[in-house]
């Protein structure tokens, strides 16, 4: 038998190798089933066992062709011996697994077991592909496509880093006490035999940016390794030691989670083997994430430190804690070992014997360790891999689309150095332009649904905005009957006139018409503004390159903006001061004065049953008999209404003696109604009753009586006289009819002035002035300077573009 043996696990195949120098390539190619003497022989004789199972009943061929490749038997051992240097075929001996000679010569394999073989084989490169595509995604600093790789979970001092180092075979991960690992570590593992003889050496590499928060990325190239990716995080600590911070337990099961939480991740869960598997923090965290145990592979560390007397055998056969991938039990080197340098290859020796001599384990000893973990990480990794990866190539597809055309949309300055520049600044104007007329006209393409924008904002001004402020004005605001007797006692002059003179109501009926320019005014702004807005909402992604193109564009429809915004208020302004200039009384809407005082004799009549009603209330409820009204007292009349049933002289005239109609009186005929004298037969409307009435006393039951006094008072509150309070009346009525009329119109012509003079002014002109403005030979380079944030934005697309199209590729390798 061989002294130095390197022992290799490859699924259920073992492979002993007698010389050591001779590449682990050349085994993994013979397994990938190809012809021995195509193979590259290493000097010297040597001798190779193989382990292998196939089906009991396989028939072996004898074709000629199938010469020279390999079988092999359920139970036995394939023995190949090959003298180097001679031409002869090589030799197998074959042989049950206690060396027993079973058979001799030649021997070969169905053809589809090559096929099937060499499948597996390109399987095993996917793992380069998927660390091909970790380095390309390193590159840019951002990992866009959920990569798989195996996440390496347990709490504190659970052997992790042990582990890993085993897989390794390597002393390269810190050691110390409380948490060592503190950043996420991304361990590459490439079998170098997979790369050319110049690049065979053994190297690790740090490949995460420097001097940059992030995982580490360490590229580990070896013969002794397979090919695997691996991410090895904080352990779960419980209470924070040292510096830790005291959420640390949080945060590290926070990152942890983060990690597994990835559908394409695979879950190395270590647990301990001399803590109770139930307090297992991993695989707490991992059922959290997978419940149903798909993507967790189970490791039992620290066998050797279990009680005497007990052992892990139920766990590693699944039988305690359901697996898919199952649990793999390894012995990694004690503390002393590490503290007294124990080689590697020893302490996996010492692993090896350990389950082969452990009475629990030995029959098991070939699904534990190490070797046999590394082996199944790199299966499964491969065989998840070929899961994933159609799916991660049509999401690689996919983002190199949406890249592109990303890509596309930043412009291709090379192509515009060439192209004309005055003819890509024109272009860039009359796109501006039109998006600018139809905005406002409504016909964009992408009008939003979610506010109102462009022309319908404007419609809205006008008739939302505007009709709002205009109705809002009361045609009397501001107009106190002081106010009002002024203006027909001054009208008058020194004379008592004979009737409500006509000075009087255009004198108060023009500053009320002003009232209607502040609102007009502010339309004319709120659409100017609006128009604005608009203009800043117009750029397009093309002009988004050019900001100082961009700037000037908004400088000049502003300018244009603001020069039509003078003459348009002016407009209207004027418009306000046509309508005050003239008080057309002719006007065929306007109520009259023969209306008016028909009005008014109806409302005034209204008032009187009102009142006589009021009072006989009062009347009834009162406990004391009303005396308030002086006039009853004095034998008069005991309406003491402002009565124009009455004549001065107090003789009843009646409603009938009014013939005006609507509308059709002339203005003469209702200025000639009044003939008075003056102030001569004056009297005071109503005397204040609300002396009598709070002196009075109530009954307790009749509290509102007070309030129907109120209303009384209120109804005849002023001390005017009865003509005074007739014309006042008279007066508001005929202001009101006016002012109505007015603001109709105001209403009707503002928004045509605006439109006329501003907006649509604005869509005829912003062509040619841009055009004027901008298009100068001289000014075009300082225009089309790019903005340098699109510049370097488009720079990143590029490489990620890149970047998906390099993935792309060695995904298609793959596939
Ligand atoms: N005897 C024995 N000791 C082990 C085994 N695995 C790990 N150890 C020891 O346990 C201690 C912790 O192992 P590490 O591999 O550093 O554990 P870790 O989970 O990486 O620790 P942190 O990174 O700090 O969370 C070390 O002293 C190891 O020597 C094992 O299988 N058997």
């Amino acid at each position: 038998m061989t002294t130095d043996i390197s022992t290799y696990a490859f699924n259920h195949t073992m492979i002993r190798v007698k010389d050591p120098k001779i590449s682990l390539k050349f085994y993994e190619e013979i397994l990938g089933m190809k012809k021995i003497n195509e193979l590259d022989f290493p000097e010297g004789k040597f001798t190779l066992y193989f382990l292998a199972y196939v089906r009991k009943d396989e028939t072996l061929p004898k074709s000629d062709a199938e010469k020279n490749a390999y079988a092999f038997s359920r139970e036995g051992v394939l023995e190949l011996t090959h003298n180097y240097g001679t031409e002869s075929d090589p030799e197998f001996h074959y042989h049950d697994g206690n060396k027993e000679p079973r058979g001799f010569g030649h021997i070969a394999i169905r053809v589809d077991n090559i096929e099937a073989a060499c499948k597996r084989d390109k399987m095993n490169d996917l793992i380069p592909v998927v660390n091909k595509l970790q380095d390309v995604f390193n590159s840019i600093g951002s990992d866009t496509i959920d990569l798989p790789q195996i996440i390496v979970v347990g709490s504190q001092s659970s052997g992790k880093s042990s582990v890993l180092e085993n897989i390794v075979q390597r002393d390269f991960l810190p050691r110390g006490n409380g948490i060592v690992t503190r950043r996420p570590l991304v361990l590459q593992l490439v079998n170098i035999t997979d790369f050319d003889d110049e690049n065979s050496e053994e190297y690790g590499e740090f490949l995460h940016s420097p001097n940059k928060k992030s995982p580490i990325h360490l590229k580990i190239r070896s013969s002794k390794v397979l090919n695997l990716t691996l991410v090895d995080l904080p352990g779960l600590t419980k209470i924070p030691v040292g510096d830790q911070p005291t959420d640390i337990e949080k945060q590290t099961r926070n990152l942890i989670l983060d990690y597994i939480n990835k559908p394409n991740s695979l879950i190395l869960a270590v647990s301990p083997a001399n803590v109770d598997l139930v307090n297992s923090e991993s695989l707490k965290l991992a059922k959290q994430v997978d419940p149903e145990g798909k993507r967790t592979i189970g490791v039992l560390t620290k066998l050797d430190l279990m009680d005497a007397g007990t052992n892990a055998l139920e766990v590693l056969t699944g039988r305690v804690l359901p697996l898919k991938l199952g649990f793999i039990g390894v012995v990694n080197r004690s503390q002393q070992d590490i503290t007294s340098s124990k080689p590697m290859d020893e302490a996996l020796k010492s692993e090896l014997d350990f389950f082969k001599n452990h009475p629990a384990y030995k029959n098991i000893a070939s699904r534990c360790g190490t070797p046999f973990l590394a082996k199944t990480l790199n299966n499964i990794l491969m065989n998840h891999i070929r899961e994933r990866l159609p799916e991660m190539k049509a999401r690689i597809n996919s983002l190199i689309t949406q890249t592109h055309q990303e890509l596309l949309s930043y412009g291709d300055p090379t192509l515009e150095e060439k192209a004309d520049r005055g003819i890509v600044i024109l272009k860039i104007l009359t796109k501006f332009s039109a998006d600018y007329i139809s905005s406002i006209d409504g016909t964009i393409l992408d009008v939003s649904t979610k506010e109102l924008c462009g022309g319908a904002r404007i419609y809205y001004t006008f008739n939302n905005v505007y009709g709002a402020a205009l109705e809002s004005i009361s045609p009397c605001s501001d107009l106190t009957i002081q106010d009002i007797r002024t203006a027909i006692r001054n009208s008058t002059g020194p004379k008592p006139s004979l009737f409500v003179p006509e000075i009087a109501f255009e004198l108060l009926v023009k500053p009320q018409v002003r009232l209607l320019e502040p609102p007009s005014q502010r339309c004319v702004e709120r659409v100017y503004e609006e128009l604005i807005k608009i203009c800043h909402n117009c750029g397009s992604l093309e002009l988004s390159r050019y900001p100082r193109l961009h700037a000037k564009i908004i400088e000049i429809v502003s300018d244009l903006l603001r020069e039509r915004l003078v003459p348009t208020s002016e407009y209207v302004k004027s418009l306000i001061s046509i309508e005050s200039a003239y008080i057309n009384t002719n006007h065929p809407d306007f109520i009259g004065g023969g209306a008016a005082i028909s009005e008014i004799i109806r409302r005034n009549e209204k008032k009187r049953r009102e009142f006589e009603k009021l009072n006989r209330r009062v009347n009834d409820h009162r406990i004391f008999p009303l005396q308030s009204n002086p006039a009853k007292d004095d034998g008069q009349d005991t309406a003491s209404l402002p009565d124009i049933h009455k004549d001065s002289s107090g003789s009843s005239s009646g409603s009938r003696d009014f013939t005006f109609q609507n509308g059709n009186t002339s203005r003469d005929s209702f200025l000639t109604y009044f003939f008075g004298s003056g102030n001569k037969n004056d009297r005071t409307v109503l005397p204040d009753q609300s002396t009598h009435v709070r002196s009075g006393t109530y009954s307790k039951s009749e509290i509102d009586i007070a309030e129907l006094e109120k209303k009384l008072d209120n109804v005849y509150n002023s001390s005017l006289t009865e003509r005074e309070e007739m014309e006042t009346q008279l007066i508001k009525s005929l202001i009101t009819s006016y002012f109505n009329i007015v603001r109709k119109t105001i209403q009707d012509l503002v928004p045509k002035t605006v439109m006329h003079l501003l907006v649509n002014h604005s869509k005829d002109n912003v062509q040619i002035r841009l055009v004027e403005g901008l298009y100068k030979e001289e000014l075009f380079s300082e225009l089309l300077q790019e903005d340098e944030n699109l510049t370097s934005e488009r720079q990143k697309c590029k490489t990620m573009l890149e970047v998906y199209r390099k993935a792309s590729e060695i995904m298609n390798e793959a596939m």
